[in-house]
């Protein structure tokens, strides 16, 4: 198994970067949907209607199998032999902000069901700053992967 991984080792690299290029657009464009749904649309109406159909399918469509397979080639890279070195820092950080990523998707999925039900609470600011998550997120993670401090 280890010396199949370690065949495919830049192919399983090179399909993790594009599920994370496509769940990054996502993880970016979700929080802006709830932006201008929350400040200009009111609950109810057909543009209430045709927002929660974007939210809904850039989730369903786009985030969701991107994040799946995020993780199968990401963990597929943890498991090829000498790549990842545990006893240094980076594993660790970027496990930490993978976890903190995926928390991330959750809240998200979380708030798109609420615009659904039309109970969203949160503010447009509130999106605004959550915006920032993933940004604070994919900095650590590529100084991680590249610096591999
Ligand atoms: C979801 C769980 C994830 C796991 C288990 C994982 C694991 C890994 C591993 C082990 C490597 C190999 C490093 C190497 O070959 O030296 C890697 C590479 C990479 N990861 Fe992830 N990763 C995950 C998510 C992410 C996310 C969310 C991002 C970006 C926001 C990301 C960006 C990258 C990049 C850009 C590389 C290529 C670095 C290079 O050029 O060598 N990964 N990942």
């Amino acid at each position: 198994m280890t010396d199949i991984l370690a065949d495919w080792y830049l192919w399983t690299k090179a399909l993790h970067v594009i599920s994370v290029i496509a769940w990054m657009a996502g993880l970016f464009y979700l929080p802006r949907l709830f932006v201008y749904h929350e400040e200009t649309v009111k609950t109810g109406t057909d543009t209430d209607d045709l927002f929660q159909t974007m939210e809904r399918r850039l989730l369903r469509a786009i985030m969701n199998p991107a994040m799946i397979a995020t993780w199968i080639f990401g963990l597929g890279l943890v498991m090829t032999p000498g790549v990842v070195d545990w006893s240094m820092l980076w594993p660790w950080v970027k496990a930490a902000s993978v976890l903190g990523m995926t928390w991330f998707h959750m809240w998200l999925a979380a708030r798109r069901k609420a615009f659904a039900a039309g109970t969203n609470t949160l503010s447009g600011r509130h999106y605004r700053m959550m915006n920032e998550v993933p940004t604070v997120l994919l900095v650590l993670i590529v100084f991680s992967v590249i610096v591999k401090f």
